[in-house]
């Protein structure tokens, strides 16, 4: 199985890129951070090569204050919630306007849903502009109440996922909370080390799941 791993930076993917020897079957590409940057990397890659499996990694922010900092969840759906039209106080989403879509799920890999049982599930939205304004980030959670993890790629990759009908699993390590911004509660550190990690464990956890079917 082909698997590549997309990282907007080097640094987010660096404790992996050390022993990226010991998964041949693996290539990695960093695209550079934001939407635009990963779409155009993952098209330029994807039309150049074959994969089975795209799996995004990364820092994020948090919207869920029972998340503790340095927590890895698997990103399982996407939300690009800038997508749209403003109408004054409301906001009209891409699908409203009849020019697309703007949610994406995580999908399926040989029949087999990729829930990995070791990290918690959650709801993902992708943003150009990261949060750190208490009245926008009210206004987010009014609309988007079900969302908890943000970034700024997550949704670029589903979204390429969704076009070459490939499977995609993200994995993002909270950073920080989404809040008023304040960089000296982030902990960036602690978020890639862990983040790594579960990147590891996810690769066993499909090596031996794809040994046995
Ligand atoms: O210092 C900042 O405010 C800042 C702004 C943009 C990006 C960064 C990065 O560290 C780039 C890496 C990566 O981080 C992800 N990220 C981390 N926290 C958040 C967040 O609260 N909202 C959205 N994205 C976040 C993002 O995917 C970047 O690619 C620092």
């Amino acid at each position: 199985m082909k698997i590549l791993i997309v990282s907007a930076t080097q640094f987010e993917i660096q404790p992996f890129l050390e022993v990226a020897a010991n998964y041949p079957d693996c290539d990695t590409i960093i695209t550079g951070v934001g939407m635009v940057a990963t779409a155009f990397e993952l098209g330029r890659v994807l039309h150049e090569n074959k994969y089975d499996l795209l799996i995004n990694i990364g820092i994020a922010g948090c919207l869920d204050r029972n998340l503790k900092i340095g927590t890895v969840v698997q990103v399982i759906s996407e939300s690009l919630v800038e997508l749209g039209a403003e109408d004054d106080q409301q906001f009209i989403p891409i699908e409203q306007l009849g020019y697309g879509k703007s949610k994406f799920q995580s999908s399926l890999l040989h029949g087999e849903n990729i829930v990995l049982p070791f990290l918690p599930q959650e709801q993902g939205i992708t943003v150009n502009k990261v949060h750190g304004n208490a009245d926008t980030i009210a206004k987010l959670q009014q609309f988007h109440p079900e969302s908890c993890i943000e970034s700024m790629e997550g949704a670029a990759v589903f979204f390429a996922a969704d076009k070459m009908d490939l499977p995609v699993i993200e994995l993002r390590g909270i950073s920080n909370y989404v809040e008023k911004r304040n960089r000296a509660t982030w902990n960036i550190p602690l978020a890639i080390m862990n983040s790594n990690k579960a990147l590891i464990q996810t690769l066993d956890f499909l090596s031996d799941l794809f040994s046995k079917i």
